[in-house]
């Protein structure tokens, strides 16, 4: 039986290694976590994660060839194939502070391989790394083994989105796995080909060298978000001119060249890893002394940030200059809809700047607690502390209770749930203050149809 290990149950591991086990009922998947809670909650009815599709696939396997454990040195000992999928969140202090990564958790789950070890392994990068990263693991773990023990390591990231992570991991577009180009490297790299290629197509799972395969994950990212910047880029101008982002989306998206996928203007793209990746390669540019490249890529993260601040301005500007103790509907936290994930919403950022203007922020989101937004709103760096918190947030159980006397409504997230066909705007106009406010930050609602209510709408992207 093939035993693999996974280092790090976090958003990536856990999916990512559930429908490996869901898949290859021969194979015994192990997924360890130093944090005691996260694996306890892998272990229970509520799982740490929200993701649709799930809890199906863990409740069916777990126990049978899934397992949840924080004991990660008998996981390395037990294991053939070792997945590290730990955090590689941007450094916080230090050299490359704001911008590379923070390799400490790989290095950390690295030496504990070397360390507990007893037999070959192949150590298999999950977690978004710089490019070269594999030659530092190679390193530590050669340096940290006096027993003379084969490691094998291959790049594989993960391509993943959340809220759609099982569709996307049961029929990928691609699997991408970078090896050393030396006959020990094919080896290593077919045993992962063989596992993978148990569900998906053999003409998607495609092999590279191994700094191509790092960069080819940064590079992924790095685009996709472009493209997003760009379509927020041309919102601005939209609204300056009566042109319709949606419709320019749309005629730029039907040329085949270009197509349809991530042009939707929105209040600026979230979740952990576009910026963190951006910043990454920013920082690799840099290194390489290409000052050029950084600066073209960085100003990617440089359009999201000034879309944020232009949707709050708008704010401001269309409640008369000032919302100075006005209740303004917060709905959605999340950085996107169906995740109960807020890492770099761009949510945090309007509700800081609201709060900076002295408003009342009334949130509701489906899936994310009430601690959470608490937690994210005092971070250091968001611009907002506890008192500000306790002053000007309150958090909501429903669209209605958010709603209700407020000034103007801010949609952040694009849930179904506010759409038009899924809740009554009628009811929500009669219990707000006039005029009542709506600002869709996400391009979900039908604005001729609340105008007709007697709202005011703003929508990204449109002039009025
Ligand atoms: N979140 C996403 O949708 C995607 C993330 N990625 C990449 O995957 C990597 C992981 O991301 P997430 O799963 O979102 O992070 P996460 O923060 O949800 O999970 C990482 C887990 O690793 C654990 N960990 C850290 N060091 C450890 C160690 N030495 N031993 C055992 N456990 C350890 C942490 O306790 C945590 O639970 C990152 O590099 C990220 O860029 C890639 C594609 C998609
Ligand atoms: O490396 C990662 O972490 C992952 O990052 C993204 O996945 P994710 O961040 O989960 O979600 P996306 O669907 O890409 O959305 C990211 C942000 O962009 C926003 N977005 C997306 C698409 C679009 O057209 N417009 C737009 O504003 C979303 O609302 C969200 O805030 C990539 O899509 C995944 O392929 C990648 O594996």
């Amino acid at each position: 039986m093939v035993n693999i290990c996974c280092i790090g149950a976090g958003y990536v591991g856990g999916p990512s290694c559930a429908v490996i086990a869901y898949k290859c009922h021969d194979v015994k998947v192990t997924i360890v976590d130093l944090n005691q809670a996260r694996i306890d909650a892998w272990n229970s009815d509520h799982l740490p994660i929200y993701e649709p599709g799930l809890e199906e696939i863990v409740f069916e396997r777990r126990g049978k060839n899934l397992f949840f454990s924080t004991d990660v040195d008998q996981a390395i000992i037990d294991a053939d194939l070792i997945f590290v999928s730990v955090n590689t969140p941007t450094k916080k202090s230090g050299m490359g502070a704001g911008m590379a990564a923070d390799l400490a958790y790989i290095e950390r789950a690295t030496r504990r391989i070397a360390q507990v070890a007893t037999s070959p392994k192949i150590v298999i990068e999950k977690s978004t790394v710089p490019c070269r990263t594999a030659q530092s693991m190679r390193t530590i773990l050669e340096a940290n083994s006096n027993k003379n023990i084969r490691f094998d390591i291959l790049s594989n990231p993960e391509f993943l989105a959340e809220g759609t992570a099982i569709k996307d991991l049961t029929n990928p577009d691609r699997v991408l796995i970078g090896c050393l180009q030396t006959p020990e490297g094919f080896t290593a790299q077919q045993k992962l080909v063989d596992i993978y290629t148990r569900w998906i197509p053999q003409e998607r799972v495609i092999t590279m060298n191994l700094w191509s395969s790092e960069l080819s994950k940064l590079a992924a990212n790095a685009l996709l978000a472009q493209r997003i910047s760009s379509v927020n880029a041309l919102s601005a101008i939209c609204e300056a001119t009566g042109a319709d982002v949606d419709e320019v989306a749309y005629a730029c998206g039907t040329d085949s060249r270009i197509g349809p996928k991530f042009l939707k203007a929105s209040v600026g793209f979230g979740g952990s890893c576009f910026q963190k990746d951006i910043l990454n390669l920013v920082y690799l540019s840099e290194q390489l002394h290409l000052p050029e490249v950084a600066a073209y890529w960085k100003a990617v993260v440089d359009m999201n940030e000034f879309q944020k601040q232009r949707f709050t301005h708008r704010i401001v500007r269309t409640l008369f200059n000032t919302v100075t103790s006005k209740r303004i509907a917060m709905l959605g936290f999340a950085f996107k809809k169906d995740t109960g994930d807020t890492r770099e919403s761009a949510a945090i950022t309007l509700c800081s700047y609201l709060i900076q203007e002295h408003a009342q922020v009334a949130i509701y989101d489906p899936k994310v607690s009430h601690k959470q937004i608490i937690m994210d709103l005092t971070e250091p760096g968001v611009g907002t502390n506890e008192t500000d918190v306790e002053k000007h947030v309150s958090i909501c159980n429903s669209t209605y209770e958010a709603c209700a006397g407020a000034d103007a409504i801010v949609i952040c997230t694009e849930w179904d749930e506010f759409k038009m066909e899924h809740t009554d705007y009628q009811k929500i106009f009669e219990s707000m203050n006039k005029p009542a406010f709506i600002f869709d930050g996400r391009l979900i609602l039908d604005a001729p149809k609340l105008r007709d209510i007697g709202f005011r709408v703003e929508t990204i992207g449109k002039s009025v």
